[in-house]
């Protein structure tokens, strides 16, 4: 089957990998020429993942069109600022029997949306078949080297999940079906805001006992906001959830992480982005969730240090001391929001 992959990031040419790996015919689309012939004369891309041998069967183009006709099955893998440009230059190749996956990981900042929302919205009246999120604990640079991984896929309906599954599933690429999809992609786009904070803990040199606080505060924060927006809380204890807070907090992979050392060691943001020249997502969507929790008065005083640091000049070491310096709190709102016996707003 022909299966089509916007992005040619680390990302997509990791799934563009599994997908070939499964004998899936794969065309992968990338806004620059250059990147195009890199890949299908050199079978490399070097910005994204130095070393890797792109697979013989996956073949780029620079054309949107060559990439996105004659096929039902479209995957996208752009970063979230890219999201609402990307569907608008599907509209004219996409139709009832279009299954839209995407693998981004983020929320929109000023109008707080997740990605499946933002599709939702650039399709307007044109209806697809369904739209489908992968997501989970997965650096690229790992199921490019056919390592073991799982991954989470969700949508309104188990059986457009079950399609996605049955495409991606082999025996280094496990992938499970959740039905939340407000917890799925909630999930994978708030871990990134806990690794950058982690990233930060680590660059300032705090230790193991702060980054373990972070990771278990995080989800709780993650869950508390997730639960107000109709997540069922035990997803956050899933793939999407704990999962990918782990792998996104402790890899040597992580860009978030990365991004928040640097930080920590008191380097500017403006810089690490700069030096980093990989999407490093929590950036955006720290600044979404301090949004959307004010509107929606969630406790979230994680992602408010981190946005005080990022984003109002604040340095670390005062964030941390603002985090620790908190009134004294009760931790039994963790039994209440995992057993979903209510949506507590205390922190
Ligand atoms: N890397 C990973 O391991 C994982 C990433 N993700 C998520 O996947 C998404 C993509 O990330 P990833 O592949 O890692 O990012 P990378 O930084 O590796 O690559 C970004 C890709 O997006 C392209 N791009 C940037 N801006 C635009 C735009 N305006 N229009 C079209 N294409 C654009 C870049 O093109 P160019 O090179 O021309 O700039 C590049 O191909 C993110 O949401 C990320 O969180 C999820 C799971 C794992
Ligand atoms: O989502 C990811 C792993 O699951 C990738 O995280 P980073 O963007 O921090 O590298």
């Amino acid at each position: 089957m022909k299966i089509a992959v916007i992005g040619a990031g680390s990302w997509g040419t990791a799934l563009s990998t599994v997908l070939a790996d499964n004998n899936h015919d794969v065309v992968l689309w990338t806004r620059r020429e250059e990147q195009a012939r890199e890949i299908n004369e050199e079978r490399s891309n070097y910005k994204y993942l130095p070393g890797f041998t792109v697979p013989e069967s996956i073949r780029a183009t620079d054309s949107f069109a060559e990439c996105v006709e004659n096929t039902h099955v479209i995957l996208l893998v752009v970063p979230t600022k890219a999201i609402r440009e990307t569907v608008q230059r599907l509209l004219p190749f996409i139709g009832e029997d279009t299954t839209l996956i995407h693998a981004s990981k983020g929320i929109e900042p000023g109008t707080s949306k997740r990605i499946s929302e933002m599709i939702e919205e650039e399709l307007g009246d044109k209806k697809v078949q369904s739209i489908v999120v992968l997501s989970g604990p997965s650096h690229a640079e790992e199921v490019c080297k056919r390592k073991p991984t799982t991954v989470t896929v969700s949508s309104e309906t188990e059986e457009a999940a079950e399609r996605v599954q049955e495409l991606f599933m082999n025996e280094q690429f496990r992938v499970y079906t959740n039905h939340d999809l407000i917890g799925v992609e909630i999930g994978g786009a708030l871990k990134n805001i806990i690794a950058l904070g982690i990233g930060m803990n680590d660059g300032l040199g705090y230790g193991d006992n702060a980054k373990a606080a972070l990771m278990t505060r995080g989800l709780a924060e993650i869950a508390r906001l997730g639960v107000k927006l109709g997540a069922n809380p035990l997803t956050f204890k899933g793939l999407s959830g704990l999962g990918d807070l782990i792998v996104t907090c402790t890899s040597q992979h992580s860009r978030n992480w990365r991004a928040g050392f640097k930080l920590g060691t008191g380097y500017e943001l403006e810089d690490v982005l700069e030096e980093m020249g990989m999407v490093v997502e929590g950036v955006r969507t720290t600044k979404a969730v301090h949004e959307l929790a004010k509107r929606l008065q969630v406790d979230m005083p994680i992602t408010e240090a981190l946005y005080d640091v990022l984003f109002n000049g604040k340095k670390p070491p005062e964030a941390a001391k603002q985090l620790m310096g908190r009134v004294r709190k009760n931790e039994e709102e963790l039994a209440s929001l995992f057993l979903g016996t209510g949506d507590s707003d205390r922190s």
